[in-house]
């Protein structure tokens, strides 16, 4: 049947089996943990009624103004919502997961091969903590808190232009590829829709500002995530996020999941609320610099993937596809929405640099203390 629907990739047999466990998989419960708020509240003024979940939206069943004012109050209270009817081909998000899995089950020196330096470029392999080689040149890892254990992840990092190392074979660049077009076409429509439900005028001038989605100027890109199995917890055994807490650094955020639990956002209360993944399902999630674009008004709000403790889902592997969207280097970001001095202007090429090392200094054991942009 996979030979049918995607002919065009070849899969060992494990990476077939373990595809066909992430398309059948049923939701699993995530275990909460709620106690860990090392989150900073103080500077959230808006605080609109508070939606304690995470809303789904059709985008086809609806008219454009209806799905608009959707999207822009589950925008604006969780930062957070589950797109459906959006268009993204089941079959595209298949295919892109399955040369995932197949990728990242080659052996670590080979993956090795195609490793991401941080400093020339935001595509390449990223291995897990653990394979860490200590090179202060090469700070082999990404972490968002020196409180926390490293993350248990290991990432693959693609775009449209990347260099040819980084590609591990012709189709994977080519599901990278297809899944990356239609998580654009997405994302412009989301971003179209959230101008005019905002009274944007004209409503597509946020999308103006990422024109140059597949050139060397911008750095949206689709990020390939395997968090690989863990063993059991044991007596002193200290769990690590599988993805530490943090805010998503640009304009919007696509989020397509396996059925693995794990995913948390935190609520404007303080609240983490458990993100149920499920097919055909696309979360979507608002970054910090749309944040800043629209005075605060849209929420960058943040989240972390847990480790689960029950011995089941430890032994399970999690995977996702992770599309991030980011304005042209060039363009500057300002408030165009309440007061124009709620946040400076600020340069996306160098907002995105200063996040990059922050997050590989961390990665390194260092605390980067770089001042705010
Ligand atoms: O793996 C996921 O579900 C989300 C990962 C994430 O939040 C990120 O990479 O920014
Ligand atoms: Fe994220």
């Amino acid at each position: 049947m996979l030979a049918i629907l995607y002919p065009s990739i070849k899969l060992t047999e494990k990476a077939f089996r373990l595809f066909l466990s992430l398309v059948n998989s049923g939701p699993a419960q995530a275990d909460t943990r709620n106690t860990r708020l090392t989150h900073r509240l103080a500077n959230r003024s808006v605080m609109p009624a508070e939606t304690e979940e995470i809303p789904e939206i059709d985008m086809s069943q609806q008219s454009e103004a209806v799905v608009a004012e959707q999207l822009v109050s589950a925008l604006t209270t969780v930062g957070f919502c589950y797109a459906v009817g959006h268009g993204v081909p089941q079959e595209t998000v298949a295919s892109a997961f399955a040369e995932s899995a197949g990728f990242f089950e080659r052996p670590l020196s080979e993956k090795l091969r195609h490793r991401r330096d941080w400093r020339k470029s935001t595509c390449g392999y990223i291995p897990p903590h653990w394979a860490s080689t200590g090179d202060p040149d090469e700070p082999p890892v990404e972490r968002f808190s020196l409180d926390a254990p490293p993350d248990e992840k290991e990432v693959l990092d693609v775009c449209h232009t990347c260099d040819d190392t980084v590609w591990p074979s012709k189709s994977f660049r080519k599901a990278s590829l297809d899944l990356i077009s239609a998580a654009q076409d997405l994302t412009l429509r989301l971003v179209r829709l959230i101008g005019r439900g905002l009274g944007l005028s004209p409503p597509d001038q946020l999308a103006d500002a990422f024109a140059g989605f597949a050139t060397p100027g911008n750095t949206s890109e689709l990020r390939m995530l395997h968090y690989p199995p863990l063993p059991p917890v044991t007596d002193g055994t200290v769990c690590g996020d599988r993805c530490g807490e943090h805010t998503d650094y640009g304009i919007i955020t696509l989020v397509f999941c396996d059925s693995q639990p794990g995913l948390q956002v935190l609520s404007r209360s303080a609240r983490y609320l458990d993100a149920n993944p499920r097919p055909g399902r696309v979360l979507v999630n608002i970054g910090d610099l749309m944040q800043r674009w629209t005075g605060g008004r849209l929420h960058s709000a943040r989240h972390r993937v847990l480790a689960p403790t029950d011995p089941k889902l430890r032994s399970q592997p999690r995977y996702s596809l992770v599309y991030f969207t980011q304005c042209d280097d060039e363009y500057i970001v300002r408030p165009l929405l309440g007061d124009p001095d709620s946040f400076p202007p600020v340069k996306t090429g160098e907002h995105m640099r200063r996040r990059f090392e922050e997050t590989f200094l961390l990665g390194q054991g260092i605390d980067p203390q770089l001042p705010p942009l």
